[in-house]
């Protein structure tokens, strides 16, 4: 198979979105070290609202840079940013956009370097109002996925892919608190008391459609240091390791324990927030994710999926609803057609959604 570094379909739009998610996720590290720990004054503003913005603004304005007539998808808008009430928190997002930047300038340069003024800023947010859909190139962006993880200390994704005629071509994942070593056990978080250093924690992965998965440290300066990933080969879906939400909000926690049972699986799942999930079982880290509708009315958000699913496809992977179903991105920023998401290894993604079907069907 071609790999993900030595063609050049989308490849500037794989190395911008590669550089874009890198200096978001700068922004995000120094929101948690920064505020999160306590030491933003006056709030009115979460952590994680500060961190959703800035990041959504840094790499709109990347994308704007580079490809000015694409749509954007984005989780957050800037209606609270603007006017007199929206003033404090504009401004502490504003110092934090107009500071942080790639410490390569040539990469910084790629991507068209700092937002010119906090009224840009604001307009750079809204951008990514899209209403999605199965035609054009459309950008889909999750400023923080995993909220709840951010504020723990634990996991969360800078999220970015391309879609093009609803077709994911192009997925990145930045996450900041998981180990760079594709080796290392899956893990829930890093802890409040993390230090901000690079070298042990912070990874990015990134697939282009066709050509593969990838991981690299996630570096300050913007490098691209990336090896190849591979979801681990398992014979027996007995000897899984799967993965879910920390929330169970998000994903019926028991429901996967009796899916687990019923597939011979004896090993605890793992509980880790956000698409770090499927970043985690496309390098082998784990073996399965499992997400489980808890209320039959919600349905997802295509930002909390496209990149990961396109890079456990890349990995070797098979990801489904828990029909067995693709996701279809082409329906606008929802999943509306899909229930629940399974992702794992092929040979074993049709036995997990045999079981699913089983446990869940028995529900009704
Ligand atoms: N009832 C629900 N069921 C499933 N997902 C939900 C949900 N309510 C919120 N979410 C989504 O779950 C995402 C987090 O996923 P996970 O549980 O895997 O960490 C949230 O993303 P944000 O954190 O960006 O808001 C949010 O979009
Ligand atoms: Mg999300």
């Amino acid at each position: 198979m071609a790999s993900v570094r030595d063609n050049q379909y989308l490849d500037h739009e794989l190395h911008v979105a590669l550089l874009a998610v890198q200096r978001a996720a700068i922004l995000t590290k120094s929101v948690f070290h920064n505020h999160a720990k306590g030491t933003l004054n006056k709030s009115d503003a979460s952590p994680v609202t500060i961190g959703d913005f800035g990041a959504q603004a840094l790499i709109i304005s990347a994308l704007q840079h580079n490809f000015p007539d694409d749509e954007i998808v984005a989780e957050e808008e800037a209606k609270d940013l603007r006017g007199e009430k929206g003033q404090e928190v504009r401004e502490t997002v504003w110092n934090l956009v107009s500071q942080t930047r790639l410490e390569n300038k040539e990469y910084e340069e790629t991507l068209g370097g700092s937002v010119k003024s906090a009224d840009a800023m604001l307009d750079l947010i809204d951008k990514g109002d899209s209403q999605g859909g199965g035609k054009g190139r459309i950008w889909a962006i999750d400023p923080i996925d995993g909220t709840k993880g951010f504020l723990r200390g634990g996991q969360y994704a800078v999220c970015l892919a391309l879609m093009i005629d609803g077709d994911v071509k192009v997925g990145v994942l930045g996450c900041p608190n998981l180990p760079i070593s594709d080796s290392e056990p899956l893990t829930e978080g890093i802890g409040k008391d993390a230090s901000d250093e690079e070298g042990k924690f912070g990874v990015v992965f990134a697939a282009k459609e066709g050509y593969g998965a990838v991981s690299c440290p996630l570096s300050k300066r913007g490098d691209l240091k990336m090896d190849e990933i591979n979801m681990k080969p398992l014979e027996n879906v007995a000897d899984a390791t799967f993965c879910e939400s920390v929330e169970a909000g998000h994903s019926s926690q028991g429901d996967a324990a009796a899916i687990a049972k019923k597939l011979g699986i004896t090993k605890p799942s793992v509980r880790m927030d956000s698409q770090a999930k499927y970043g985690s079982i496309a390098r082998g880290a784990g073996d399965l994710y499992l997400r489980l509708p808890v209320r039959a009315d919600y349905v997802e958000k295509i930002w909390d999926h496209a990149a990961g699913e396109l890079i456990v496809r890349e990995a070797g992977g098979m990801v489904t609803d828990s029909e067995g179903n693709r996701l279809n991105f082409k329906l606008g920023r929802t999943l509306k057609e899909n229930k629940g998401v399974i992702a794992a290894p092929k040979n074993v993604h049709g036995k997990v959604i045999e079981v699913v079907k089983e446990v869940l069907g028995a529900k009704q």
